[in-house]
């Protein structure tokens, strides 16, 4: 089947590659005429494990494609994709102008039957908003449907190609049907696609996402108490995490949840509340707990400097929201650097990934190193805010050696409390005594 897909971001590129390792014939379409030339040319434009071996050889084997003609994108495809930004608006509610404006292109190019697949995480009311944007020139029959995307940044293939749920959203039998067909080979292992209507389908990606944003934002709380009461959190989030009720996974504190997903889909669901004039009282604290928690190693910094951070000179590890990712989108270390240069402290940074991202906003506000050991010369203390792999077993004798003083401040808890001890560092970290 040919398919389109609207917007080769993040999601897009995923889901267009994904897609065409299936056998379909994909045709992506970006207004980012760089970008477009970039792809056609076989250079990807995001860092993502996995990805670039299935770019490659599906462009190679002419099931993907790139152009930036909406009309060329969508010609023979029953089915089109929309992945495009809905960034916050000044209100925090999603900005639904890139979605309403592709349909009403789409209104103006479409010549028979498709299939519109809102895979952009959208407010409730969406799918109906797009459809009377297309009906507003096109005549015919055609659906709109409901299909949010869950994959994960870092492991965003697997997540799409092994998904542990698909929701579509639709009560057209005829797109229920075409849906079922191209999703079938993602949902053999037994993961269920789950039916249901437009509105419960962009519902449950806002209610997936702030739920585990709830989870996260608990956590942070459960460590503050930790460090107030002298117990450590890395016990309980055990503790508690064995129960098959809460479950393991998602109960890390840290230095906030950042990321291009989080922050905005909780907004956005906090303002879509209030327009339904409902007052979502645990999301607004969900969100202040973030805010506080990303700035929660600047006084643990300060208290250990004695408040004077001026000169002092800062190795930070870790730029990027989240491992094996280069996205920098509301990353908690961003923040960091804000707070750290604020107070006139000299910050020196490396990221596995990120950095490229980082001199494009941040110039040369920090220095940047080639490596994570050169980071560390001359510098007064080491912060850790991203948990790459290459973090969590460093040689600690190189770090010792050129560390002016063995201190560390971990936002991630990466290493034992007592090792470090041993080792002879000055370690904070979050939660633990
Ligand atoms: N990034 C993620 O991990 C993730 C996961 C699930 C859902 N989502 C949701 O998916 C959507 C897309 O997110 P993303 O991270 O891929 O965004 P992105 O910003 O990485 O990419 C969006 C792309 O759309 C293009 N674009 C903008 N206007 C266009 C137009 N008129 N025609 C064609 N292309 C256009 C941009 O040039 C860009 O390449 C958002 O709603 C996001 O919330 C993202
Ligand atoms: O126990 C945890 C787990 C995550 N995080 C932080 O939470 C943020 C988001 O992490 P993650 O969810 O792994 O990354 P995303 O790629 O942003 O994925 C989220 O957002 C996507 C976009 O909507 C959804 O598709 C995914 O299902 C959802 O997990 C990051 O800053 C993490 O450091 C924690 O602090 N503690």
């Amino acid at each position: 089947m040919k398919i389109a897909v609207v917007g080769t971001g993040y999601v897009g590129l995923v889901t267009g590659t994904c897609f065409a390792e299936t056998g379909n014939k994909v045709v992506c379409v970006d207004i980012d005429k760089s970008k477009v030339e970039k792809l056609s040319n076989g250079e990807i434009t995001i860092y993502e494990p996995g990805l670039e071996k299935l770019f490659l050889r599906n462009l190679k084997e002419g099931r993907l494609k790139f152009t930036t003609s909406l009309a060329e994108g969508i010609e023979g495809a029953p089915i089109i994709f929309l992945a495009l930004p809905t960034p916050p608006g000044e209100d925090g509610a999603a900005d639904l102008r890139y979605v309403l404006g592709v349909a009403d292109e789409l209104g103006k190019l479409m010549k028979d039957y498709k299939v519109i697949v809102d895979k952009s995480t959208v407010p409730v009311g969406t799918a109906q908003k797009v459809h009377s944007a297309v009906a507003a020139h096109y005549k015919g029959a055609f659906d709109v449907v409901s299909n949010p995307e869950f994959l994960r940044e870092g492991v965003a293939v697997d997540d799409f190609m092994k998904p542990d749920r698909v929701v579509i959203g639709t009560g057209s039998e005829r797109a229920r049907k075409l849906m079922g067909d191209l999703y079938a080979p993602f949902v053999r292992q037994g993961n269920p696609v789950i039916y249901m209507d437009e509105r419960s389908a962009e519902l449950t990606k806002y209610a997936a996402n702030s739920f585990l944003a709830t989870k996260i934002s608990f956590m942070n709380e459960i460590a503050q108490l930790c460090e107030k009461l002298g117990a450590d959190v890395d016990m309980v989030r055990r503790g508690i995490g064995s129960d098959e009720r809460i479950g393991k996974r998602f109960l890390f504190p840290g230095i906030g949840y950042g990321g291009s997903c989080f922050p905005k889909d909780v907004q956005a669901l906090i303002r879509s509340a209030e327009e339904a004039d409902y007052d979502f009282k645990i999301l607004k604290a969900v969100e202040s707990v973030n805010e506080l928690q990303k700035k929660h190693l600047l006084p643990k910094v300060k208290a250990y400097f004695k408040g004077a951070l001026k000169g002092k000179r800062i190795a930070l590890w870790g730029l990027a929201f989240k491992p094996n990712t280069d996205d920098i989108r509301e990353a908690p270390a961003l923040s960091l650097i804000e707070a750290l240069t604020a107070e006139g402290a000299n910050v020196i940074a490396f990221d596995p990934e990120a950095m490229a991202n980082v001199k494009k906003t941040l110039g040369n506000q920090i220095a940047y190193a080639a490596n994570q050991y050169e980071a560390l010369v001359g510098a007064d203390a080491l912060i850790i805010a991203t948990e790459w792999s290459e973090f969590r077993t460093p040689d600690f004798e190189m770090i010792g050696e050129r560390l002016k003083n063995k201190t560390i401040f971990d936002g991630r808890n990466l290493f034992e409390v007592k090792q470090m001890a041993a080792l002879g560092y000055h370690y904070e970290s979050i939660g633990r005594p």
